[in-house]
């Protein structure tokens, strides 16, 4: 979780930073701008006038593209591509120097600025000297609390629970079932309804819900600005354009529908809309605008569902791959479980298999693949690239993940047990960042590890996965990644290894699932429902 103390500020040089304090225009800031020995680090060979590095390249696949010319120029390498200079680190020394936090900050750039029509000043879209930032964070950051996490926990049972449904009824029609489709189903609902007390019915859905259509297209889209010449984007994107507008509306017209609900109904029980509205800063006593609220629900709509959905996907992958691997978890569910019908909040944290399975997926399929930072002042990047003050360069996580002289020259292996503690103790630091660095590190951290452990250990108790011969993994990009077209076969566990079938809400709760005082989850339609899982 991001973490300042609240109502503390980000570091000092983070105020001045961006585009306002550094007087730099906004938009694009290329590399040779700031990088005074650019000639020092590497590109792809056949670079081409105007152009730069197009050739060979896969525009729908930039990731794994900058991984393959990454693994080829080594761990700080630039890339242009029809105008734009870039610098991309993915060492393990240069990854740390720019977790530096008083010499490096977040850089809004590529993808992520790209996102500002739709989220704004929202807390992922932010400029660091946006006041916005600081506001919104130390508001919402309760909200992420263990107190409140422990409040999230029914509804995500829940939730899951719609999902076992789903998936059995799937199971009886002798069906595969499409692991990103669901779990995107499963993810969106989940923060839809602990964050902001919405039901966006995607499992009564065959097709998802608009939402989940407009939001892909903007993503889409984003990811698209990148990949042709900025002054030929209107014309050459012209259709797409309109797509989009027309895919921002929608995502408006539901936030407002929902906000509006909201403010009729006179609040909520204290979930994240409701300190959106009305929590004032313990300081200062401001309160997010309207418009900021706004930016702000779409912002954890996207961003809290997308990369986690992406997360159990991955990992459910390995698993179908990795039989032997996914009945070592499965044991410890059972061990940790018991016959537990409803599994309480701390019942979740003591699976520490399952979540090694976890962290190994989001090591080698990180599914927010990166993150920007940039220079607060002039400084020298790992000893030997100087960077002006506003230079800025993007970390390749899926490579910094594999970076053969931190994770050994069998990096390419599913190995969860490179997450025991004794590993982890003797790697060094910074070399695994799913949930980016810094102040500006993911808020929805333990919210997404929480979610996603559960939903992994629950699935595991039920069902035995089995993935569909021939299947080769395919990873499709829209800013974020996912499998392609990944479907798993399930049988069901003979009942007398799997955990009870009964309703959940016929077992007396666990001692740790009590509520945390006044939690609405628990009382306003937190109860389990009929499928909550076994
Ligand atoms: C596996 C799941 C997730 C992954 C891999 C992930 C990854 C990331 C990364 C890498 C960043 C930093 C981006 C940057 O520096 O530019 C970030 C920021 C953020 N994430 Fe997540 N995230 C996940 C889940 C979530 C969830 C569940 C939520 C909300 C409930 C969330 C909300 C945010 C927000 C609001 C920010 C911006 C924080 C700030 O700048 O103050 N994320 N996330």
């Amino acid at each position: 979780m991001a973490g300042t103390a609240r109502g503390s500020r980000p570091s000092g040089a983070a105020r001045s930073a961006g585009p306002a304090g550094l007087g730099l225009p906004k938009g694009f800031r290329g590399a040779e701008l700031g990088w005074p020995e650019l000639d020092r680090i590497p590109h792809p060979r056949h670079r081409l006038p105007l152009l730069g590095d197009v050739l060979g390249v896969d525009r729908h696949r930039p990731v794994q593209d900058s991984m393959r010319l990454g693994r080829e120029l080594g761990p700080v390498f630039r890339r242009r591509i029809f105008g734009k200079e870039f610098v991309i680190v993915w060492g393990a020394e240069p990854t740390a120097d720019l977790a530096d936090e008083s010499r490096f900050a977040k850089h809004v750039g590529l993808g992520v600025a790209n996102l500002r029509p739709l989220a704004g000043d929202g807390l992922f879209t932010a400029y660091n000297h946006e006041p916005n930032w600081q506001l919104a964070h130390d508001v919402l950051v309760p909200g992420f609390s263990r107190e409140a996490m422990a409040g999230y926990h029914g509804m995500m049972l829940t939730v899951a629970g719609r999902l076992t449904d789903h998936w059995d009824r799937e199971l009886a029609a002798g069906r595969a079932v499409d692991v990103p489709g669901d779990m995107t189903r499963l993810t969106l609902e989940t923060i839809a309804r602990t964050g902001f007390g919405h039901d966006f019915g995607s499992f009564e859905r065959d097709r998802p819900h608009p939402f989940v259509t407009a939001m892909v297209g903007t993503l889409g889209y984003a990811q698209r600005l990148n990949s042709v010449p900025a002054p030929l984007a209107p014309l050459m994107l012209r259709g797409a354009a309109r797509r989009n507008a027309a895919d921002m509306a929608l995502l408006n017209r539901t936030v407002d529908a929902l906000v509006a609900e909201r403010r009729r109904s006179g609040g909520g029980e204290g979930d994240l809309l409701d300190r959106m509205l009305a929590t004032a800063h313990p300081e200062t006593g401001e309160k997010l605008s309207p418009q900021n609220v706004r930016r702000q629900v779409i912002t954890f709509l996207v961003a809290g569902h997308e990369t986690t959905s992406g997360a159990l996907s991955f990992a459910l992958y390995y698993l179908a791959r990795h039989p032997e691997i996914a009945a070592k978890a499965r044991a410890e569910v059972d061990r940790v479980w018991g016959g537990t019908a409803r599994p309480g909040y701390d019942q979740v944290a003591k699976l520490r298999y399952v979540r090694r399975v976890l962290d190994e997926s989001l090591r080698l399929w990180p599914t927010a693949p990166g993150y920007a930072r940039e220079a607060l002042r002039d400084t020298v990047l790992a000893g030997g690239h100087p960077m002006r003050r506003g230079a800025w360069a993007l970390v390749l996580t899926p490579l910094l993940h594999r970076d053969p002289g931190v994770w050994g020259e069998d990096a390419e292996r599913f190995d969860p047990d490179r997450f025991e503690p004794r590993a982890v103790r003797t790697r060094p630091p910074h070399t695994f960042k799913p949930f980016g660095t810094g102040v500006r590190a993911c808020i929805g951290r333990q919210f997404a590890l929480h979610e996603a452990t559960l939903v992994l250990a629950l699935l595991l108790r039920r069902y035995e996965l089995r993935a569909e011969p021939g299947y080769r993994l395919a990873v499709t990009e829209r800013l974020t990644l996912m499998p392609q077209g990944f479907r798993v076969r399930l049988e069901r566990r003979r009942a007398d290894a799997a955990a009870p079938s009964a309703p959940a809400q016929a077992a007396p709760p666990a001692q740790d699932t009590a509520p945390a005082e006044g939690c609405p989850l628990h009382t306003a339609g937190g109860q389990a429902a009929p499928g909550t899982p076994a």
